[in-house]
Formats: C-alpha cells, structure tokens, sequence
C-alpha cells in the first residue's frame, strides 16, 4: 500500500474535500489518499499574497507527510505555491497540478488552453507556463472571473461559468486540449471532457498519478544539487516547527 499526501494550500475544508474526493476516484486500488490543509493560512488563494502565505503551510504539510511515512506529495492549487522548496524538504516525488495538468496537455494535444478563476491569477498561471517552457504550448488564458471558493457555495453558478468558458474555448482559441486552472474544479473535468469531446485536463488526478508512476519507478526528489536537503540553521518564531 502506498500512500499519497494530496496538499490543499488553502484553508477551506470543503475544497480539501473536493480535492480529494477527485483524487481518490483515479488512485490503484494499492494507494490511499490522505487530503490535508495547513492549519493555519489563507481561505482562498487569488494572488502573489496568498501565494506566499499558503507556500509556508505546503512546507509544514511536507514535513508532518514525511513524518507520516508518505510515499510521495501533490501540490493541488494551481499556482503551484512553495513547489521547489517542498521539493528541497521532500524524500519522495513532489508534483504541482498546474505543471502536472500542463504536461499532460502536451502529451494530448498540440496547443492547450486553460480556464481558471480571477484575471488576477492569469499571470501565475502566465508565470508557470514559462517557468515549465509551456508558453508556446498554451494557445489562451481564460478567467471566469469568479473567486475562488465561489466553486464551493453549491450554487453550481461558478461550475456553469467554467462549462460556457471551455465551450468558448473549444470554439475560439484552436487548442485541443483544455486545463481545468483550479483545484476547485477538480471533480468537473470528466463531465466536461465527455461533453465537449476533448481531454479537459484536472491537475489533481494528473499529479496523483504522475507521483504513482514515479514511485513505481523508483524515483524520489533528487537530493543532488539545488533540491538537496535544506541547509541546518536554527529556524526561530513562527518558524520553528519547521526545524
Ligand atoms: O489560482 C486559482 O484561481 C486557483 C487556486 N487558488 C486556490 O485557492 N486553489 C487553487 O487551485
């Protein structure tokens, strides 16, 4: 049995939830789910701000994960907040759903669009399509300009407006592929794919997946070079349970 930490940076137990929930419906029968947020952080994440908030509850996440004996981490915001460093401070695989949703665009398609919530976090998303050498793969942004946690108020609006802005895509933009830019819209993409009749791509089963794969072949986070083990310095203040 091995078991995969899935991240939910935000503090909202309902998406955690939904997180999860789209996790375990790809995971092998031999992997179990363990969905977790921080304790403590930002309800929502629409920004560099929040970003950097959520980033220190990824890397306390990491730690009580390994602690727990996991066999490998996914990241399940789209901005892929602290990636490299829950990579420094990991033993096994640690993959964020943007690049995990990302790279399997690619695998599918020629050009990919995404779809995610404010226009505000278009350029995270911009930002990650460079880092990851994505750019000329992504054929369009769209936001639905809907914050985020609107994906778990039950009115169902923000799931629609995610419905009419991949069609949109799908019509306009010449891509054959679709990124789902939320975890929060992680339980959506199989309806949409069979609907719109092309792959509509949520990162977080993408990443669970990918960390099963690269357990299965062996392979943890590097610990040679740049991804090494932290440097040891006396951690003080709120930062302390990070020693
Ligand atoms: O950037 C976004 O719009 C989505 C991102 N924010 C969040 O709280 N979880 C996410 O996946």
């Amino acid at each position: 049995m091995s078991l995969i930490q899935v991240i939910n940076p935000n503090t909202s137990l309902a998406m955690t939830e939904t997180i999860g929930q789209a996790a375990r419906a790809v995971a092998a029968p031999g992997t179990e789910i363990l969905a977790v947020s921080p304790s403590q952080g930002v309800p929502s994440i629409e920004g560099h701000f929040d970003e950097a908030i959520a980033a220190i509850g990824v890397l306390e996440q990491i730690k009580l994960g390994r602690a727990q004996g996991v066999s490998g981490h996914v990241i399940a915001c789209f901005g892929d907040p602290g990636l490299l460093a829950a990579r420094e401070l990991a033993s096994g695989p640690v993959i964020g759903i943007a690049e995990a949703a990302m790279h399997t665009a690619t695998l599918l398609a020629t050009r990919f669009s995404i779809v995610t919530t404010l226009p505000r976090t278009l350029v995270i998303a911009r930002h990650l399509l460079q880092q990851y050498g994505f750019t000329h793969h992504c054929a369009a942004l769209h936001a639905i300009d809907l914050p985020v946690l609107a994906l778990e108020d039950g009115s169902g609006l923000a799931q629609e407006k995610v419905r009419q802005r991949c069609i949109q895509a799908k019509r306009e933009d010449g891509s054959g592929a679709i990124v789902l830019g939320c975890g929060g819209m992680a339980t959506l993409a199989g309806e949409l794919t069979q609907e719109l009749g092309l792959p509509v791509i949520d990162g977080v089963s993408a990443a669970v997946k990918m960390v099963e794969s690269l357990v299965a072949l062996g392979f943890g986070t590097s610990k040679h070079g740049d991804l090494a083990w932290p440097l040891q310095k006396p951690l003080s203040g709120a930062f302390q349970h990070l020693n």
